[in-house]
C-alpha cells in the first residue's frame, strides 16, 4: 500500500495516536519534523498552529495537507509519526513499509532563519534546558520585548512547547533574531551544557520516587476501609463491576465502558479538556472504583500509560489550612520523595501527559467550584481549593489528566464546561448484585439463601443495585433471613437493619425483648446523632478527638462500629475519625433530628427546604443557622454553595421520613415522647404535600391543541421518595389529587428500580391516566416490575433506552393485558428480542383497543416479526407499529405484510433499517393494496431494488389515502430515482 492510502485508512487510529494523550506533544514534534524535512513550509505551520483551536482539529488539519502534497510528504509524516509515537502506539498502526527515511540535512544553510528551520527538531530539544538564558539573550539583544517573554513563559505551556513558541516568535523578528538564538546555543554547548536529551528519560531519583508513590497507592487502596469495624476485606475480593455509561450519547461505544477507557478518549466531548467527571448517586460505588484505578495502576495492570498516578480525597483536602504550591500538594498529600525534589517535580512538569490525578469526591469540597481565581503557575502558593479548580480547568498543568467523582447534583454549568467527558456510574447491574453478593459470603449456601431472598422481594432487590445497599444488606444476612414477611422495602429499614445488626454484635439480645436494642444504645444513639447533624450542615465528615469529646462520644460507642479512624490524615499526633459511609452519616444525623428534644422547630422545615434553596441558588445558611451548636458555628467559616450540600441533606431528610413512617414510630415511644413524634410526623407530611404543589402550580398552561404535560423538576423524584419512605398513602393520595397532567415526563433523570417503586407507590393515585414517559433511565427489568401497580393509570408508557429485557417485558405484558387504560407502549434501544413478540402478541390478541406499539432498535428478527403477526391479525385498533433498526428480512416482512393487508386501523408502519429487501417490499406492497387506513410506510434502508419499487409503485395506483413511502439510501441509482419519482411523487427518496 502507499503512504498516502495508508494515512487515508489509518486516519483514526492515527488521529488518535497523536491525541488521545491530551497533550499536543506529539502532534508539535512531528510538526516540527516536517518543518525540518522541508515538506511543509511556514505557511502551511501557521495554518495549522492557530491559537486556541482544538488539539483533534489541528491534527485533522495536518492529515488533510499532507494528503494534498501527495505520496512522498505522506511518507515523511509516517516516518515523522514512527520516531515520535510511544512504542505501544506504533505498534497499533502499520507503518512498516510506507514511511520514508528521515534526512538529517546538511548544516549548509545560507541564512539562520533557515538553519533554525530545517534544525528544528534539535534545536526545540537543545532550548528546553536553557529557556530563560535564550529568551534573556533575546531581550538584551533588544529582539524580545516583555510581551514576548511572558507569552513565550506561559505555565501551562510544557517546556518543549516553550521552546516551539520561543522558535516561532524568533522567526517574525527576522535574522538577526535567529543568529542570537544559534549563537547562544552554540555558546553554551561549548560551555559544557550537554543537550537534554535524557529530559525525555526519567533521572534515576524519579524512578526510585515512583516506585514509593506506587507502593503507598497499594498500600491505601488494597483493603476496603467500611468493612474495617467487623473484617477486613481485600478490594481484589470483593471488587464487583459497576455499570458505566458516557453521559453523552457517542456512536464510537456500544455496551458499557470498562475501566481503562474512563482516562481514555473515548466519547470525548471537549477536546480541550483534561478532565474526566465520574458522577453517580451517593454510594454508587465513585470511591470504590477510583480506589481500583489506583490499585491496578500500583501493580502495573491498568493505565500504563501514566508513570505517576497522585490520588486525592477532597474530604482530606478540606482539613488542609495552609497556601501550598502545586508541588507541595503533590508531596505532601500523596507521597513524600526521599530526595531530588526538584528534579521530580520538574519531570512532572515537562511531561504532564505521563501524570494522572484523581480527585475523589468533589461534593464533598467545604468550596463550590469557581473558575474565577486563574492561576498558572505551579510554584505559586494559593488555598487548596483555588489549587484544585484551576487543575481541573487545566489552567494550572494543562496536560495533565485527572478524574474527579461528584454526586451528580453537585455538578453545576461552570464545572461541566471544563470537562473533556462525562461518566455515569448506575451501580450494580442485576447480575452484578448476584456476582457481589457471592462474593460477599465465601459459603455458597449462604450467598444463595441471600439471593433468594433478595429475589422474592423486588423492592429490596431495586434497592441492591446501589452498592452501598447491597453491602448492608449481605452484611445483615442473618437479620434479613431471619426477617420473614418483614424484610424490609425502604432504604430506612434497610439502615434500621444495619444500625440493629451493629448493636447486637456489640451485645447480643437476650433479655430485653423486641423493642430493647434500640432503647439499650440509645445514649450512643443520641451522641452520634449529634455528631452527624452538626458535620452535615457544615459538609463535615472527618471529626477530630475534640468533636467527639463535644458531642459526648465515648470509646464504647466508638466501639460499635459506625465510626472508622480515618486514614492518611495529614497531623499524624490526633486521631480522627468518619462513619462507615457518608449515607450513614445522613442516617444518624436523621436519628438524631427525629430523636432529639432540643433540634429547633424550624429544623424539620428547613431542611425539607434545601431544594428550593438549590433551585433559588441562596445560600446554605438557613440550615446551618438551625443547628444548635456554637462550637460547629465556629468551624464552618466558609461560605459553601447549597448545591454542594443539598445531595446530603436530601438523604438526610429522606431518612427523617422513612424514620417518621407509621411502621417505625412504634421504636420510638420508649425514646421520647408521642407528641413531639406526631408533631414532627405532620411537620414532615406539611413539608413533602408544600414541596408538591410547589411543582404542580409551576406546570405551564398547555399550548392549544397539545396535552398538558409535566417536566419533572430536580426534587420532584426526590420528593416522592420521601413520601415512599413515609410509606403513607394518605400522603400519596392526597398529592396526586391535585395532580392535573395528561402526560409526565421524567426523561434523563437518573431513575433505577429504587425510583421506579416510589413513583409507583405515589402514582397509583393519580385520578387521571396519564402518559408516562420515562425514556433514557436506568429502569430495568427490575424497574419495569417495580412499575406495575401504577401501570392501570397510564395510556402510554414510553421506555425508550432503560436496559429492559424480555423478561421484563413478560412481567409488564401480564399486567397491561389487565389495565383498562394502557394502550400505547415505546420500548426502542433496549434489549429485546424474538422472546418478547410472544407477549406483544398476546397482548394484541387480547386487547382490542391498543394504538401504539413501537420497538425500534432492538435485536428482533423475521422470527420475531412471524411471532408478533400472529397477534397482529387480531388487532382491529394498531394504529403504529414501529420496528425499525431491527432484523427483520424478507420472510418477516410477508407475514407483517400477511397480517396488516386487510388493516382497517393501521396509519403508520416503519421497518427501516432492516434489510427487507425486494421481496420484502413486494409484500408489503400488498398492504398498500388493501388497506384502508394505512398513510405513511416507512422503508428506508432496507436494500430494496427497482423490482420492490415497482412493485409499490403497481400497489400505489390502487390507493389515494396513502400519503407517502419512504425509501430514501435503497439500492437504486440516481437515474432509477429520478424515473421513479416522476411515476409515483409519494415516493420519498
Ligand atoms: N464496585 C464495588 N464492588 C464492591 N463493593 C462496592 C463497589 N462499589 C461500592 N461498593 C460498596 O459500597 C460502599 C459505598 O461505595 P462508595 O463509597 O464507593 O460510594 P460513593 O459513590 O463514593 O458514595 P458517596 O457519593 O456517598 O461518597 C463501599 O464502601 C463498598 O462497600
Amino acid at each position: 500500500m502507499f503512504a498516502h492510502e495508508l494515512v487515508l485508512k489509518e486516519r483514526g487510529e492515527i488521529l488518535q495516536a497523536l491525541c488521545s494523550s491530551g497533550s499536543a506533544e506529539h502532534l508539535e514534534r512531528v510538526l516540527d519534523i516536517l518543518l525540518s524535512q522541508e515538506e511543509l513550509i511556514w505557511e502551511d505551520y501557521q495554518d495549522i498552529q492557530v491559537p486556541g483551536r482544538a488539539l483533534y482539529t489541528k491534527a485533522r488539519q495536518l492529515l488533510d495537507l499532507v494528503s494534498t502534497k501527495g505520496v512522498d510528504t505522506c511518507a515523511v509524516f509516517l516516518a515523522a509519526l514512527k520516531q515520535v509515537l510511544p512504542d505501544a502506539q506504533r505498534r497499533d498502526l502499520s507503518l512498516s513499509g510506507c514511511c520514508a527515511n528521515l534526512i538529517d540535512k546538511e548544516q549548509s544553510q545560507i541564512t539562520c532563519t533557515q538553519t533554525l528551520l530545517t534544525q528544528r527538531p534539535s534545536i526545540v530539544s537543545k532550548l528546553q534546558g536553557c529557556i530563560d538564558g535564550t529568551l534573556e539573550a533575546l531581550a538584551v539583544s533588544g529582539h524580545f520585548t516583555s510581551e514576548d517573554y511572558d507569552e513565550v513563559r506561559l505555565p501551562i505551556h510544557t517546556p518543549s512547547q516553550q521552546a516551539r513558541r520561543l522558535l516561532d516568535h524568533v522567526r517574525s523578528k527576522g535574522e538577526s533574531a535567529a543568529e542570537v538564538v544559534l549563537n547562544y546555543i552554540q555558546q553554551r554547548q561549548e560551555s559544557g551544557f550537554p543537550l537534554t536529551q535524557e529530559q525525555l528519560t526519567p533521572p534515576k531519583e524519579f524512578l526510585k520516587y515512583q516506585k514509593k508513590l506506587s507502593s503507598s497507592v497499594s498500600a491505601q487502596s488494597c483493603f476496603l476501609s467500611n468493612y474495617g469495624g467487623t473484617s477486613h476485606m481485600s478490594l481484589d475480593d470483593i471488587y464487583t463491576e459497576g455499570q458505566l455509561e458516557l453521559a453523552h450519547d457517542c456512536a464510537d461505544i456500544q455496551g458499557p465502558l470498562g475501566l481503562e477507557e474512563i482516562v481514555g478518549m473515548v466519547g470525548t466531548v471537549n477536546e480541550d479538556a483534561d478532565t474526566v467527571l465520574v458522577s453517580g448517586e451517593a454510594g454508587s460505588g465513585k470511591s470504590t472504583l477510583l480506589q481500583r484505578l489506583h490499585l491496578l495502576w500500583a501493580r502495573g495492570s491498568a493505565l500504563q500509560d501514566f508513570l505517576l498516578l497522585f490520588p486525592f480525597s477532597c474530604r482530606r483536602l478540606n482539613s488542609e489550612q495552609r497556601e501550598l504550591s502545586v508541588q507541595d500538594l503533590l508531596f505532601q498529600h500523596c507521597c513524600w520523595p526521599d530526595r531530588e525534589q526538584e528534579e521530580i517535580f520538574q519531570f512532572v512538569l515537562d511531561h504532564p501527559h505521563l501524570v494522572l490525578f484523581t480527585f475523589d469526591g468533589l461534593d464533598e469540597l467545604k468550596q463550590s467550584f469557581s473558575d474565577e481565581h486563574r492561576l498558572c503557575c505551579p510554584t505559586q502558593c494559593a488555598p487548596v481549593h483555588i489549587l484544585l479548580f484551576n487543575l481541573i480547568q487545566g489552567s494550572l498543568m494543562k496536560g495533565v489528566r485527572k478524574v474527579v467523582t461528584s454526586r451528580p447534583e453537585a455538578v453545576g454549568p461552570l464545572l461541566k464546561k471544563h470537562l473533556c467527558k462525562e461518566i455515569l456510574l448506575k451501580g450494580f447491574s442485576p447480575s452484578g448484585i448476584d456476582c457481589f453478593v457471592k462474593k460477599h459470603h465465601t459459603d455458597p449456601m449462604v450467598a444463595d439463601k441471600v439471593l433468594e431472598s433478595l429475589h422474592t422481594n423486588n423492592a429490596l432487590l431495586g434497592l441492591c443495585h446501589s452498592p452501598v445497599l447491597c453491602w448492608i444488606v449481605s452484611q445483615c444476612h442473618k437479620e434479613l433471613l431471619g426477617c420473614g414477611q418483614g424484610s424490609p422495602q425502604t432504604i430506612t429499614d434497610v439502615y434500621l437493619m444495619i444500625l440493629q445488626h451493629f448493636l447486637q454484635h456489640q451485645r447480643p439480645l437476650q433479655s430485653t425483648g423486641a423493642l430493647g436494642w434500640l432503647q439499650e444504645h440509645l445514649q450512643m444513639v443520641f451522641h452520634l446523632g449529634k455528631l452527624a447533624f452538626e458535620g452535615i450542615g457544615s459538609s463535615c465528615y472527618i471529626f477530630s478527638d475534640t468533636d467527639l469529646e463535644t458531642c459526648g462520644v465515648t470509646e464504647n460507642d466508638i466501639c460499635v462500629g459506625f465510626l472508622i479512624q480515618s486514614k492518611d490524615m495529614p497531623s499524624a499526633h490526633s486521631k480522627h475519625y468518619e462513619f462507615l459511609h457518608v449515607t450513614m452519616q445522613c442516617f444518624f444525623a436523621a436519628l438524631h433530628i427525629v430523636l432529639s428534644n432540643n433540634t429547633d422547630r424550624s429544623t424539620i422545615p428547613n431542611l425539607f427546604e434545601t431544594q428550593d434553596m438549590k433551585e433559588t441558588s441562596l445560600s446554605g445558611t438557613c440550615f446551618r443557622a438551625c443547628l444548635s451548636s456554637n462550637s460547629q458555628q465556629e468551624k464552618a467559616p466558609t461560605s459553601k454553595a447549597t448545591a454542594f450540600e443539598t445531595p446530603n441533606l436530601q438523604i438526610t431528610a429522606t431518612f427523617v421520613s422513612g424514620l417518621l413512617s407509621g411502621h417505625h414510630r412504634s421504636l420510638w415511644l420508649h425514646c421520647c415522647s408521642t407528641a413531639m413524634i406526631e408533631k414532627k410526623v405532620r411537620q414532615v407530611a406539611r413539608c413533602l404535600s408544600k414541596g408538591m404543589q410547589k411543582h404542580f402550580k409551576s406546570i405551564p398552561q398547555p399550548v392549544e391543541g397539545e396535552k398538558k404535560s409535566m417536566h419533572a423538576m430536580p426534587g420532584f423524584v426526590w420528593l416522592i421518595k420521601c413520601i415512599y419512605e413515609m410509606q403513607e398513602s394518605r400522603i400519596a393520595k392526597d398529592a396526586m389529587s391535585k395532580l392535573e397532567v395528561d402526560h409526565l415526563k421524567l426523561t434523563y433523570c437518573n431513575i433505577g428500580p429504587v425510583e421506579c417503586t416510589a413513583l409507583a407507590f405515589v402514582l397509583q393515585h393519580l385520578r387521571n391516566a396519564v402518559g408516562l414517559q420515562l425514556d433514557n433511565n436506568s429502569v430495568g427489568d427490575v424497574g419495569v416490575e417495580q412499575l406495575l401497580p401504577c401501570l392501570h393509570v397510564c395510556n402510554s408508557l414510553y421506555l425508550r433506552n432503560n436496559n429492559i429485557s424480555d423478561e421484563g417485558i413478560r412481567k409488564l405484558i401480564a399486567k397491561g393485558i389487565q389495565c383498562e387504560n394502557f394502550r400505547k407502549i415505546a420500548l426502542f434501544n433496549n434489549k429485546l428480542t424474538d422472546a418478547c413478540t410472544l407477549h406483544f402478541s398476546s397482548l394484541l390478541k387480547a386487547k382490542q383497543d391498543f394504538l401504539s406499539l413501537k420497538l425500534g432498535n432492538n435485536n428482533i428478527t423475521s422470527e420475531g416479526a412471524k411471532q408478533l403477526a400472529e397477534g397482529l391479525k387480531f388487532s382491529h385498533s394498531l394504529q403504529h407499529l414501529g420496528l425499525w433498526g431491527n432484523k427483520i428480512r424478507d420472510e418477516g416482512a410477508e407475514a407483517l405484510a400477511g397480517a396488516l393487508e386487510h388493516s382497517k386501523s393501521l396509519l403508520w408502519l416503519s421497518l427501516v433499517g432492516n434489510g427487507v429487501g425486494s421481496a420484502g417490499a413486494c409484500a408489503l406492497a400488498n398492504i398498500i393494496k388493501h388497506s384502508t387506513s394505512v398513510e405513511e410506510l416507512w422503508l428506508t434502508e432496507n436494500c430494496i431494488t427497482r423490482t420492490g419499487v415497482e412493485c409499490l409503485i403497481q400497489a400505489l395506483k390502487h390507493n389515494t389515502h396513502v400519503k407517502s413511502v419512504w425509501l430514501r439510501n435503497n439500492d437504486l441509482s440516481l437515474q432509477e430515482v429520478e424515473e421513479m419519482t416522476q411515476l409515483e411523487p409519494r415516493l420519498i427518496f
